[in-house]
């Protein structure tokens, strides 16, 4: 116990990361499945925050403090209970697929269940499985990991207030397009090689998250977040083909226009694109053409690769 010593415990916060679970819900013939990766953190923070970094605090009011500072475990509901509640409330939801809801029936029951906690956070990653189609049929039981891009979630429930924010995810999803992509016309200085092209290949791994415009509980828990999800996956993958693209930066501006128009359940949509660069491979050693109209062999670059991120808003 650091009884001398000027450091304070600015804040809290432990729980269970790397939940892994696997529901199935079994519905006569036809069986649906759905694999999650959960973390859960319960929250203490402090009674007040230091006005600076150095003030010098110790934290003796009880709560999950003193499980840091005085060794009491008397408070502590362990990374053990957390992971256990993530299965049992798996097992009695019937929406562990709706991970924005199932990851509020988490937080719902920390908050009830132990009150010296006061905030709750569950981050939930859903893993793909897509039902096989056999012979032109649906299979009831059998499916593929046809993509690696994830749908997630981050819910933050405080207990004041019985404040609730919810943002939803769609990450690693891998997209390429061969034409329909142009770069020219930039900014150009002494630094400046790269060649202006008005034909390249476009790749990006998208990642993407939105906040909602609902605060209250009640409408938190009834938005239709999978349709929104695949709402916000088709905009971005329509743009994506359709947009003849004049830069990474516009045809993400699109898709978060139109994503905003759509939803107006959505408060602010961010996206993060990687420009993965394909290069000419330049072949002219060996007198073969492999530039403009004729460039059709490329190396795919791994590294660097650009980063275009924005933020929107409905006012901005
Ligand atoms: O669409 C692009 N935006 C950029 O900002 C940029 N920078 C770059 O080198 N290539 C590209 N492509």
């Amino acid at each position: 116990m650091a009884a001398n010593s000027n450091a304070y415990l600015k804040a809290t916060r432990y729980g269970k990361d790397l939940v892994r679970v696997m529901r199935v819900y079994r519905e006569g013939e036809t069986q649906r499945c759905t694999e999650l990766t959960v973390s859960t953190c319960h929250y203490e923070k402090p009674k007040s925050s230091p006005p600076f970094a150095i003030q010098v605090r110790l934290l003796l009011d009880g709560d999950i403090a003193t499980s840091y500072t005085h060794a009491d475990n008397s408070v502590v509901v362990t990374t053990d209970t957390c992971k256990n509640t993530v299965n049992i409330i798996a097992k009695k939801s019937q929406n562990v697929d709706n991970i924005e809801v199932f990851a509020q029936e988490i937080t719902e029951h920390v908050l009830k269940q132990y009150a010296h906690i006061s905030h709750a956070y569950v981050d939930i990653i859903k893993h793909k499985w897509t039902r096989l189609v056999v012979d032109g049929k649906p299979h009831p039981h059998s499916f593929v990991r046809d993509g690696e891009d994830v749908q997630t979630t981050s819910v933050v429930h405080q207990r004041a207030g019985n404040k609730i924010t919810v943002r939803s995810g769609l990450k690693k999803l891998l997209v390429l397009k061969t034409t329909g992509s142009a770069f020219h016309g930039f900014y150009k200085d002494q630094y400046t090689t790269l060649v202006p092209v008005w034909d390249r290949i476009f790749s990006t791994a998208v990642d993407a998250e939105w906040t909602f415009t609902a605060s209250d509980s009640q409408t938190l828990r009834h938005i239709n977040y999978p349709a929104i999800h695949a709402g916000v996956r088709k905009i971005t993958c329509d743009t994506f083909a359709t947009d003849d693209s004049a830069s990474v930066q516009a045809t993400m501006y699109l898709m978060q226009t139109t994503a905003l128009d759509q939803f107006p359940e959505i408060a602010e949509i961010s996206y993060a694109l990687p420009n993965k660069h394909y290069v000419g491979v330049d072949m002219s050693k060996f007198g073969i053409n492999n530039e403009g109209k004729n460039l059709e062999v490329y190396h795919p670059q791994a590294d660097p690769s650009g980063k275009l991120q924005r933020k929107r808003g409905h006012t901005g």
